[in-house]
């Protein structure tokens, strides 16, 4: 991927991005179980969506495609697989779903490319014992094999990281356990889980950091899948950071759980305004506008990082522009994602001449890229897409080489198409 962007001046460009990666998964998962099913409007067809589709099948799920991201999952339940389910490079798809099956007492191996092989899941295989499921794991990562069986028990757990996948792990859990389960959160993570199982029926209570739910069968229902903030954010940066440039986003889902990267964007300085902001099936939805600006460095603390966790690499492309340097601190969990994000970062940083400090927990960096440069995305989707943005700061006549971005089709599969749509020129080598 060689990366030579240009936001263009003048007018204001809209662009759609493709559905939510979060609420697709949860949508495809708990229609599967919900007694009547239901349709999906929007849904993300990326590679991390679509191995959750096939799993649900290889489940005895019936999914039919009614054509341009809309489904139709008939429910009724889940019965044992023949052969070991295949998550790909998802870490949403994997702990998700080990949380679901292991309370519908499924008994299944789930597995996953080298880079999910690599990913800790102690963190939701401790809780989902403790409720009673026997699992085996391969030294705290996948595979997971699922014994299935027994019914388990509810359970009051406070969750030691701030981790929506974990949450939501116990929740799927506790739908069919003996007695209610309640997960208490240190720091708030995304919603979805709560919004949508509301929404189908379940009996369930959040806000303030806790929440209740009571066993009960799903009754099912339609869910309309808003457009990725996490995938927009990239062209969000980008525009932030170009003064004079406008840009708006439509449809974009801005979930006050997951929107850290407009509030980070806009303590920097950028000019971002929200309209026709709505409600499309639990969740909020908005159009947003951005005006590019001069943007200023910022200090970033774990209270952001938790509310902007997928957005980091993206708001590296603001900071390079911003005036001032940018820390980021309390981000460890960012190196247990697709890749060690923020080695991934610092190294691509480094190679574009940035002056970059690495820490346990976070990067120091200011000043622009001086120079292209060869990036290694580390397998990494948001590494590379960032990377792809980012390279709209260099000096004229400069590019960026990405390696390794087949992964981009994880969460964006038109990414390319996309950014072309706005005359970001990205050439596929
Ligand atoms: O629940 C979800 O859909 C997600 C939760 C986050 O992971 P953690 O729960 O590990 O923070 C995020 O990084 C991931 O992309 C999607
Ligand atoms: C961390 C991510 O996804 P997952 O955990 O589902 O692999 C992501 O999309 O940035």
């Amino acid at each position: 991927m060689d990366a030579a962007p240009f936001l263009p001046e003048g007018g204001e460009p809209v662009l759609s991005v493709p559905g939510d990666k979060s609420i697709s998964h949860r949508a495809l998962m708990f229609l599967a179980v919900s007694a009547a099913g239901g349709r999906i409007d929007g849904l993300l067809e990326s590679a991390d969506c679509l191995a959750t589709l096939q799993a649900l099948r290889t489940l005895g799920a019936e999914i039919r495609a009614l054509g341009h991201g809309a489904y139709q999952v008939s429910g009724g339940g889940l019965r044992n697989p023949s052969t070991p389910l295949d998550l790909g490079n998802s870490g949403t798809g994997l702990r998700l779903l080990a949380g679901l099956l292991a309370g519908q007492g499924i008994a299944a191996v789930l597995d996953g490319d080298a880079s999910l092989r690599g990913r800790p899941m102690g963190r939701i295989v401790t809780p989902l014992r403790t409720m009673g499921a026997v699992i085996e794991d391969s030294e705290g990562c996948p595979p997971l094999r699922l014994h299935g069986g027994g019914r388990l028990q509810g359970i009051d757990y406070t969750l030691p990281v701030a981790s929506a996948q974990v949450k939501s792990a116990i929740l799927l859990a506790g739908l069919n356990a003996d007695g209610d389960t309640v997960v208490r959160e240190q720091a708030p993570s995304r919603d979805h889980t709560e919004r949508m199982l509301a929404g189908l029926g379940a009996d369930i209570e959040f806000g303030e950091g806790r929440v209740r739910l009571r066993p009960g069968a799903l009754r099912g229902g339609d869910v309309a899948v808003p457009g990725d903030l996490s995938s927009a954010a990239f062209f969000l940066a980008a525009a932030a950071a170009s003064p004079g440039r406008r840009l708006c986003l439509r449809a974009v889902g801005i979930n006050p759980s997951r929107d850290g990267i407009l509030r980070l964007l806009r303590r920097m300085g950028a000019a971002i305004r929200l309209e026709n902001e709505r409600l499309a099936g639990g969740e909020p939805v908005a159009d947003i506008h951005v005006l590019g600006s001069r943007l200023s460095g910022i200090q970033v603390g774990a209270e952001d990082v938790a509310l902007a966790i997928d957005e980091i690499p993206a708001l590296m492309i603001a900071a390079t522009a911003a005036q001032g340097e940018t820390v980021i601190r309390g981000a460890e969990e960012l190196r247990v994602k697709e890749s060690d994000r923020i080695t991934a970062l610092c190294e691509g940083l480094q190679g574009l001449g940035c002056a970059v400090e690495e820490w346990p927990d976070g990067l120091r960096l200011s000043g622009p890229p001086r120079h292209g440069a060869r990036i290694d995305s580390h397998g990494d989707h948001r590494i590379a897409m960032s990377f792809a943005l980012l390279a709209g700061q260099l000096p004229d006549g400069q590019s960026i080489i990405i390696e390794d971005v087949d992964n981009v089709s994880t969460s964006f599969p038109n990414f390319v198409e996309k950014a072309d749509q706005i005359g970001v020129r990205i050439k596929e080598l």
